[in-house]
């Protein structure tokens, strides 16, 4: 049995769904802080408890002890907001998932797999990103994936945990049946936002900088579907029961686009305009983050399935399945 953790939230509940297809057994546990009940099936055994208290997690590994992988989503992941606010990603982000580790090595489950991040390696010193590029993150978030990917190698050697940790580039669009798909309150990630504005609910993106050293002076970013990464997840699994051996994979799609890339692209698969506003810089943000796969390829055979068009076409799929019959109902900026 798989335990999935931080599974009602985005990209868990996407893998979660991904696993069941694949005939896995699944618990999941979540708080539920950004994370959606609805979004875990009924039938899938769920326990809402928080990984900063050692009795819910007692509980999960008493009650499942046929547990021999945990995939480990549950997170706070804004790195604006880190920046502001870096006690709670210490707390949640290390202080919490070092408990985790803790609780695994009591529990003798060996084998983990981590949702880090390439906000791991800081400002690019070279492009595409690879697994041996210098990780120097510029912002508390991304400190704190990195923190516990050191931690996991050294309880590696001491402990003998098995751990892959994947470094996302930015996890976009949804279920292909429109049934989960990327739900935050408050939302902070481009594309749903900029689907916001396209289906109603807000009135302007903000752009966040014109001034970098960019083609157009807008930040690029490299967006990987969600359905894409829980692939990947269920073959990093498979890869440490079978192989035995650590992993540190990149999983991006290669191609960078701008803000006003995505801005546009949003706007030929929905046939919106968009209006947008070019404000200050957001702190933390880097100029460039673009990934380099072909080690996820070589070693646990996976390629990403989802170009930008798709993956947009999917997240709208899910916005209007979701928001549309609110349509035209402005939230509050
Ligand atoms: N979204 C991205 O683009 C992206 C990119 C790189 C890495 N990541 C990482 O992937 C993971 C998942 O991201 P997401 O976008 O799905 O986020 P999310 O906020 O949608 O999901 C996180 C889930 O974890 C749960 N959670 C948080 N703290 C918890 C705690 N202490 N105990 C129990 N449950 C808790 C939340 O309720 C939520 O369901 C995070 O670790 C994030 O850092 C995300
Ligand atoms: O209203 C907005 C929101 C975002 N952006 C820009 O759009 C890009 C993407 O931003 P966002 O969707 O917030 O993602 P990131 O800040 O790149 O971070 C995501 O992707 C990272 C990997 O790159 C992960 O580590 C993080 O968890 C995840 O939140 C950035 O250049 C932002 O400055 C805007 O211009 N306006």
């Amino acid at each position: 049995m798989i335990a999935v953790i931080g599974g009602a939230g985005y990209i868990g509940s996407h893998t979660v769904k991904y696993l069941i297809e694949q005939e896995e057994q699944v618990v999941v546990f979540d708080k539920l802080s950004t994370g959606h009940r609805e979004f875990v099936p009924l039938n899938i055994p769920f326990i809402e408890g928080d990984l900063g208290n050692q009795d819910n997690l007692d509980n999960l590994f008493k009650s499942y002890p046929e547990i021999h992988t945990v995939i480990h989503f549950a997170a706070f992941a804004n790195v604006g907001e880190s920046v502001n606010h870096p006690a709670k990603y210490y707390q949640n982000n290390v202080v919490n998932t070092i408990r985790l580790l803790d609780t695994m090595i009591k529990y003798k489950v060996k084998n983990i797999v981590f949702s880090s991040t390439c906000a791991t390696y800081g400002e690019p010193l070279f492009l595409p990103l690879t697994e041996d590029h210098p990780q120097n993150p510029i912002n508390p978030y991304g400190k704190t994936k990195l923190m516990i990917e050191q931690t996991m190698e050294d309880y590696s050697v001491a402990y003998g945990l098995k751990y892959a940790a994947l470094r996302y580039f930015n996890a976009a669009g949804a279920s292909e049946d429109a049934t989960i798909g990327e739900w935050h309150e408050p939302e902070t990630h481009l594309i749903p936002l900029v689907l916001d504005v396209a289906i109603g609910r807000r009135e302007y993106i903000s752009v966040y900088g014109s001034d970098f050293d960019t083609p157009d002076g807008t930040c690029i970013r490299d967006y990987i579907h969600v359905i894409d990464l829980a692939d990947a997840h269920y073959k990093a699994m498979n890869y440490l029961i079978e192989v035995n051996q650590n992993l540190k994979l990149n999983l991006g799609n290669g191609e960078g686009f701008t803000v006003l890339e995505i801005i546009h692209e949003v706007e030929k698969v929905t046939g919106k305009s968009i209006e947008k506003k070019i404000v200050d810089r957001r702190a933390g943000d880097p100029a460039r983050l673009i990934g380099s796969s072909r080690k996820a390829e070589e070693l646990i055979g996976w390629t990403p399935q989802y170009k930008l068009e798709q993956i947009i076409e999917t997240a709208w799929g899910w916005h209007k399945e979701q928001f549309g019959k609110i349509i035209n109902v402005p939230l509050s900026q």
